[in-house]
């Protein structure tokens, strides 16, 4: 039988849902409890050496520079039996978006990032142009003990280039539109760690 959801979950899904509908963006301190974090921490750690330098741009553009993003990736599968909480939670909340909003979203892609210490992402927007599979956007912080000192914070330009900076700390989860919010990681001062992902609605 399939596990059902507590009530704490589906509201907190249903409050990132209304978010995404009003602003298109919210922070959740603590949405990872200090297990789920140490087991994602640990599996970063064991796998390193899979982590492979990360790309700008699709298919034949797609080129590693470091001068635009320096950070080296792992892509997560769906069948990764020691991700299968972890990919739970966001089918769980890939469903509650799907029935709140209508976004037809039908798959998430993610990947744990590792930033080295003096990296950045300079300001982009994740959806790939003239192609918008890229719906929403989903970040999980992976750092312990992060301060201010230590860089590294996502900036998120809002409407009017106001802008807001969310420090990288271990637990907290991001969601934003993919096509509304430009952003960067400013460049950090101690190696930091994330998984960062996309819902898609696939066009075919
Ligand atoms: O790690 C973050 O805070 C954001 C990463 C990002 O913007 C990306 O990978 O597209
Ligand atoms: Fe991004």
């Amino acid at each position: 039988m399939p596990e059902l959801e507590t009530n704490g979950a589906t509201e907190l899904n249903t409050t990132i849902a209304d978010a995404l509908a009003g602003v298109g963006w919210i922070v959740i301190p603590n949405f990872l409890s200090a297990d789920e974090l140490s087991h994602l921490q640990q599996l970063a750690t064991t796998r390193k050496r899979a982590f492979a330098a990360a790309g700008v741009g699709r298919e034949a553009a797609h080129q590693v520079r470091q001068d635009i993003r320096g950070d080296a990736v792992l892509w997560v599968e769906n069948d990764d039996a020691e991700m299968r909480e972890a990919n739970q939670r966001m089918a769980d909340l890939q469903q509650s978006l799907n029935r709140e909003l209508y976004l037809g979203l039908n798959e998430l892609e993610w990947h744990f990032a590792r930033y080295p210490v003096g990296s950045f992402y300079q300001r982009h927007l994740d959806q790939h142009r003239n192609q918008d599979t890229r719906v929403v956007t989903v970040v999980q912080y992976l750092n312990d003990n992060w301060t201010e000192l230590d860089g590294g914070q996502l900036r998120i330009y809002l409407d009017d280039e106001q802008h807001i900076d969310v420090t990288p700390h271990g637990g907290t989860l991001v969601v934003f539109l993919s096509n509304r919010f430009e952003h960067e990681v400013l460049p950090a001062q101690r190696e930091r760690l994330s998984l960062t992902g996309w819902y898609r609605r696939r066009t075919n």
